[in-house]
């Protein structure tokens, strides 16, 4: 961005104004020619010159498109605030919508004056398309894209000098903090896997789509005091910018989600991802292979987003664990990676999350008692949020979005009793209610399920269990793993004790 003066008063007042000047100036020029030696008189009449002659009172800030070869956010917020006001007067745009996308793209088409006012500062933008003789090749720094150049794009904004600090120091500020909310508004949120670039060799990018989750707030059974937590502390942490920047601490808030598989962690994460608008970087571990590996991928991602990590447990191996691992747990799997838990925490701690805004980072787990005391420790996850088997609300609020029955309805209460007292996840429960279409048969579908399963416990008359991923485990086993989660579930029903205010 760049400023620049220039002298643009109305055309009869610079005439009126030079005219005088230098009528004056010839005036003294011809006293100097009698009174001072000829060397000394060059130097008064140019400092004459220079105090006399017109101040400019105009003021243009050049913003360009690109800042070398990174996008130009002012730019960019630019162009989103002023297409999001159009002028009749604006003649020609570009509209385009990529497939999935819910809203159309509008950009200028070509050259354009657009007026605005800001605390009476009246504002002229000039919005500017060049085309180019030449192409060129540049680098996207943000995206690692390749960029062909043909054209020069920037605005220009044009205003009364005299409106230059409340322009650069509330009108562009106030334009960007704009520009963040209509995009969050629009914006589809995408999630991101890793996939290996079979170009470069042992470079990883992120890969992403659509995310199609169509989980929220409004659909997931929890206890409502909790729920509410969550959207609080998710609330006063998006608004924390200057908290975060005053107490020296980086921008970034970590969860941990446990509680046994079915209960609704992931769609958790994606409630999460859909309430703020963020992109999930979905990171599954066993595919990185070094800590400096990991350290490319992690600056790979971008500020307003949930880094995902799911069944920590199980994908990062410490050597003391391993043993114990191998022995009590279905998702041990064997590697040869060469990094280190402790690699990945002091690395999101560290360099990434300071160079970074607005972060989130969810760890998932069936187990947190297998948990490395390193991530259980005070200050590490902020909140540590456990996924309970469902609760007689919980069935409500599933009853109501799946089969849009309420809450007084006499059979919820009935089953809402069949509920107290066992282990069954929401995700068995929902599994149920999609069984039929008529709302007699699958609430008679929910009370028979639950009367065959007996209380406190997830006996199935095969006596395996099916487990994500199809890895089967011996239901004593699993037992046993579940019998330690109903005592850590009971002690931790929900830690908030880390939360700052
Ligand atoms: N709390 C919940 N509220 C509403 N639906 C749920 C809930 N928990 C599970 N479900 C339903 O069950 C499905 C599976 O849940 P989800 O994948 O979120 O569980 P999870 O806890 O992540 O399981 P895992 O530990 O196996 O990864 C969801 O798609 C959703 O339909
Ligand atoms: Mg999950």
């Amino acid at each position: 961005m760049a400023v620049s003066m220039s002298s643009m008063p109305p055309a009869s007042s610079i005439f009126a104004m030079y005219a005088s000047v230098s009528a004056f100036i010839m005036l003294i020029q011809t006293m100097l020619n009698q009174l001072v030696p000829r060397q000394a008189q060059h130097y008064l009449l140019d400092l004459l010159r220079r105090y006399f002659s017109p101040r400019a009172t105009r003021a243009t800030v050049v913003i360009e498109e690109r800042d070398g070869m990174s996008s130009n956010e002012v730019y960019s917020a630019a162009e989103t605030y002023l297409c999001s006001q159009l002028k009749p007067d604006v003649q020609r745009l570009k509209i385009s919508k990529r497939f999935k996308d819910p809203s159309l793209s509008i950009r200028f088409a070509k050259c354009e004056r657009i007026a605005d006012t800001h605390d009476g500062a009246a504002l002229e933008w000039r919005f500017v398309n060049e085309e180019r003789r030449k192409t060129s090749k540049v680098i996207d720094e943000d995206t690692d894209n390749v960029l062909v150049e043909s054209e020069k794009k920037y605005f220009e904004l044009s205003f009364d000098n005299k409106f230059r600090d409340k322009v650069l120091n509330s009108y562009l500020p106030l334009i960007l903090e704009r520009a963040k909310v209509i995009r969050a508004e629009k914006k589809v949120v995408k999630l991101h896997t890793l996939a290996c670039a079979a170009s470069y060799a042992s470079s990883f990018v992120w890969d992403s789509i659509n995310l199609e989750h169509p989980s929220t707030f409004q659909t997931l059974a929890m206890e409502p005091e909790m729920k509410q937590k969550i959207v609080d502390d998710l609330d006063r942490f998006v608004r924390r910018k200057e908290f975060y920047r005053r107490v020296g601490r980086a921008w970034k808030r970590g969860y941990l989600l446990y509680g046994p598989p079915g209960t609704g962690k992931s769609s958790l994460i994606a409630a999460m991802a859909n309430y703020l608008k963020f992109d999930i970087y979905d990171l599954e571990l066993t595919n990185v292979k070094r800590d400096s590996d990991l350290r490319k991928v992690l600056l790979r991602t971008a500020n307003r987003s949930i880094l995902v990590i799911e069944d920590i447990d199980c994908t990062v191996e410490l050597p003391e664990r391993k043993a114990a691992a191998a022995a009590d747990s279905h998702c041990y799997r064997p590697r040869d990676h060469q990094f280190t838990l402790s690699g990945l925490l002091n690395f999101i701690d560290g360099l990434w999350s300071s160079c970074g805004d607005e972060r989130i980072i969810v760890f998932t787990t069936n187990n947190k008692d297998k948990l490395d005391p390193a991530l259980l420790r005070p200050g590490r996850m902020d909140m540590h949020i456990h996924m309970s088997y469902l609760t007689p609300d919980g069935f409500n609020l599933l009853a109501s979005t799946y089969l849009d029955v309420q809450g007084d309805d006499p059979r919820l209460s009935e089953i809402g009793d069949l509920i107290k007292g066992k282990n069954v996840t929401p995700a068995e429960v929902a599994e149920e209610l999609m069984k039929c279409d008529d709302v007699d048969s699958s609430l008679d579908g929910v009370v028979n399920f639950l009367k065959s399963r007996t209380n406190n416990n997830n006996n199935r008359n095969d006596g395996k269990i099916i487990k994500d991923e199809g890895i089967e485990v011996d239901k004593a086993k699993h037992e046993d793993i579940r019998a330690k989660q109903v005592v850590v579930d009971d002690i931790d029903h929900i830690d908030i004790s880390n939360v700052t205010n």
